[in-house]
């Protein structure tokens, strides 16, 4: 039996003096939404292609059900994708667009109709999709990816453009594409945006993907062992922390975290330095957190953050 879902292995590839890729390896399971996240140029749509059969690598096999895109006889009945909205017919209605596809592929035009209405579509169906907005372009490009009913849909930056209304509908639309079994691996340079739609991530820096992980595995690992000061004082709580041997990091106007004491001592050291305090409490760290923490290392340009304070 094949593989399931998508099964990428050290891949290498380089533009020029860039190195894009640089051992990329990760999976892609059915019944899941797997984020792909990193900053820009970390790799994600050279990756993509490379998945696709539009870009060669060096090195390394991108597998979908257990074979690479070129070795698929219908490659758009085992994954559908969207990588540019942008790429339309201008003076095609989005329904002549789909129809054109779906002629294209062998496909009914009664499927056109049916992905139409899965996306939300169907008022502006007959219009020309020049005229859409970048939203309902995404919706259009979805639709397209839905048309051969694919068990693995791939989704470059879907989320660009879309108002919060759109990305509302895009989370529950992504959400409903793994329950009924799909491989979905969705792009993003923003972790605001797979927050609540994510159940895995892969989360890449320069070529590489520096932790695959479950979502809730990475926020446990990220939250272990440290402990969220509310108070008044900020500046002076790190101080008298620090000497006791924690580190200590501003996490808000009102709020440091430490970590390296139990909370009962923290409570214990403010109070006998007289320190104001209005809440002591387990840190439960936030996606936004879990990818600060792993990008930092791997950013290509970043400023020293000043806000760490040690003995
Ligand atoms: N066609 C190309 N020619 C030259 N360099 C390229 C090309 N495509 C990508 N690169 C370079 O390869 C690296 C990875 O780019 P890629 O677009 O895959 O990153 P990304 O994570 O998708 O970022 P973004 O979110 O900005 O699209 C970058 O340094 C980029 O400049």
């Amino acid at each position: 039996m094949s593989a399931p879902g998508i099964v990428v292995a050290g891949l290498r590839k380089r533009y020029g003096a860039t190195l894009a890729l640089d051992g990329m390896s990760f999976t892609v399971r059915p019944g899941l939404v797997t984020g792909f996240v990193g900053p820009n140029g970390a790799g994600k749509s050279t990756t993509m292609r490379v998945i696709l059969g539009l870009d060669a690598v060096e090195e390394g096999t991108a597998l979908i059900e257990g074979k690479p895109y070129r070795g698929l006889r219908h490659p758009l009945n085992h994954v559908g994708s969207l990588l540019d909205a942008a790429a339309l017919h201008p003076g095609r209605s989005g329904r002549g667009h789909l129809l054109w596809l779906a002629h294209s592929q062998g496909l009914a035009a009664r499927r056109v109709d049916q992905v139409i209405e899965q996306v939300g579509l169907t008022p502006a169906a007959r219009r020309k999709a020049g005229g859409y907005s970048l939203g309902m372009r995404q919706r259009l490009g979805i639709a397209a990816a839905l048309l051969g009913d694919p068990p693995i849909i791939m989704l470059d930056e879907p989320f660009n453009g879309m108002d919060p209304d759109g990305i509302i509908w895009m989370r529950g639309f992504l959400r409903s594409l793994a329950a009924q079994g799909r491989a979905v691996l969705v792009s993003s340079h923003l972790m605001s945006e797979v927050q609540d739609t994510a159940d895995h991530l892969v989360v890449v820096g320069r070529g590489k993907a520096i932790a695959d992980a479950g979502v809730a595995d990475l926020i446990a690992a990220a939250s272990a062992n440290r402990v969220a000061v509310r108070t008044t004082a900020a500046t002076h709580a790190m101080r008298v922390l620090a000497q006791a041997g924690a580190t200590v990091t501003a996490a808000g106007r009102d709020t440091i975290t430490v970590s390296g004491l139990p909370a009962d001592r923290i409570v214990t050291l403010l109070s006998a330095s007289a320190v104001p305090f209005s809440e002591v409490s387990a840190h439960r760290a936030t996606l936004e957190d879990v990818y600060l923490a792993l990008t930092r290392e791997a950013l290509e340009f970043h400023a020293a953050t000043p806000t760490e304070v040690s003995r």
